[in-house]
């Protein structure tokens, strides 16, 4: 049997804007206000879609959402037509109407926690949405995000969909971004790193002060539950608290997994020898590389500022691992020369590559953060909705409806225009078309 990881990137929708709505993410801080360009960002994603399709990847494509989130707006209390809706919450309640725009569905790192087959006790790869109780505007998409995944992998014999975790913040879960699973090879069975910033139940642990720490131990303990994992094959973490504080907001700003190689920062991880020596240990006897980037190597402000750790992992066809890196990766000599050097050493990490996902990384997505990986077997591979999996005509499909749809320039005064909302739904309703999704947003089902 064949196997391979697939990596299902989020698709920019069409209000893609910087509302600064992530408290403890410093680039959504600093970006608030800024004038987006969907069209543009949309664009930098299927390009960095098309070149992994390109460079071999199986690579996959997952709708975005729905927004403004008029649904939500009802059920704070806004009455009347659509556009009497959103000009009252404009009015009334600007934060609230922000968060209702988001386009936050796009960094697909976040949409659910997945365990391939191999790992999981009924021998079906397990999907959960992450609940994202954390911040407001993402905590509105996990139930489009379930359906989303359904019409993706949409076949119960190979496929077990969970609904998400208790919307509480004591069960705070941010899906594949706290998550990383290493492995031999993507069939055997791996060990699963779960990573969390607090326990929900116990006030006498270390947690961070300043900044929230969105996902807690409970909740990574109950999705190893629901995925029939075994306890001998998963890993606890505890993110440092410290680097909480400084803006690390999910584990993937600062460690990236894939295969035998994790690939972390000094600061990374609360205890981290014990941590190195659980996974060694439960990883058992093959290689298995741990880099450790010192803090002389390259600092924790230079490792947020470039998102050196955000960044994807591959193995390539010829079994060489690659980098897919930010610009913002090139721009910093330290950083791009500490790449540079990375790719000469005894590693499987032979090369680097730089794609220019700015936009998405002003509201501190990274490449790492656009995708969620998904490791398969071919007939697993076989019963993914084929529609979804990039190639050169889904390329060029998806390029010209967002020609098609697609604003170059957007504002918060834009966010108002009942024009946007209808724009967005024809776009969105062409899309599951195209990708022959079914019906998966509120406003398609009445
Ligand atoms: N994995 C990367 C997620 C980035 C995301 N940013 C945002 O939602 C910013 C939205 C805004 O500020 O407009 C977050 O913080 O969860």
């Amino acid at each position: 049997m064949q196997y391979c990881e697939a990596n299902f990137d989020g698709l920019v929708g069409p209000t893609h804007n910087y509302a600064g709505l992530s408290f403890g993410n410093v680039a959504s801080f600093s970006n608030a206000n800024a004038v987006s360009n969907p069209k543009e960002a949309a664009k930098q994603g299927l390009q960095k879609m098309k070149a992994l399709a390109d460079m071999g990847m199986v690579q996959g494509v997952l709708a975005p959402q729905e927004r403004p989130d008029v649904a939500m707006l009802r059920r704070l209390g806004f009455t009347g037509s659509d556009a009497k809706v959103l000009e009252q919450a404009a009015q009334q309640a600007r934060e609230v109407f922000l968060a209702c725009c988001s386009a936050s569905s796009m960094w697909t790192a976040n949409a659910a926690t997945v365990s391939p087959s191999a790992d999981t006790a009924d021998g079906r790869v397990h999907f959960t949405p992450a609940n994202l109780t954390n911040k407001f505007h993402r905590s509105l998409e996990p139930q489009v995000t379930g359906n989303i995944l359904k019409a993706t992998f949409a076949n119960s014999r190979h496929f077990a969909h969970h609904t998400h975790l208790p919307d509480n913040d004591h069960f705070g879960d941010e899906g594949a971004a706290n998550h990383t699973r290493l492995c031999s090879a993507y069939g055997h069975a791996g060990v699963e790193v779960f990573v969390y910033g607090r326990h929900a139940f116990r006030h006498d642990l270390p947690k961070p002060v300043k900044y929230p720490a969105r996902q807690t131990f409970e909740a990574c303990q109950a999705v190893a539950r629901l995925h029939g994992l075994d306890d001998d094959s998963v890993v606890y973490v505890q993110q440092n608290p410290d680097v909480i504080d400084q803006g690390v907001f999910h584990n993937d700003v600062i460690a990236v997994g894939n295969q035998n190689v994790l690939f972390y920062h000094q600061l990374a991880f609360h205890n981290t020898q014990a941590v190195l020596d659980e996974i060694r240990r439960k990883f058992g006897d093959n290689p298995l590389h741990f880099i450790e980037v010192k803090s002389d190597e390259v600092g924790l402000t230079d490792a947020i500022k470039t998102y050196l750790f955000n960044t994807q992992l591959l193995t390539l066809p010829d079994g060489n691992m690659t980098i897919i890196a930010p610009t913002e990766c090139q721009e910093n000599s330290t950083v791009a020369n500490y790449l540079a050097e990375l790719t000469t050493r005894d590693t499987p990490i032979k090369s680097v590559n730089y794609f220019d996902v700015k936009q998405s990384m002003r509201n501190g997505g990274g490449p790492a953060c656009l995708r969620l990986r998904v490791a398969l077997t071919d007939n697993e591979l076989a019963a993914v909705n084929p529609n979804t999996i990039m190639n050169d005509t889904l390329f060029s499909k998806l390029n010209s409806w967002v020609d098609k749809h697609y604003r170059d320039r957007l504002t918060e005064h834009d966010l108002r225009d009942p024009q946007l909302l209808i724009e967005s739904r024809a776009a969105l309703d062409e899309l599951t078309q195209l990708l022959r999704l079914g019906s998966v947003y509120p406003f398609q089902q009445g």
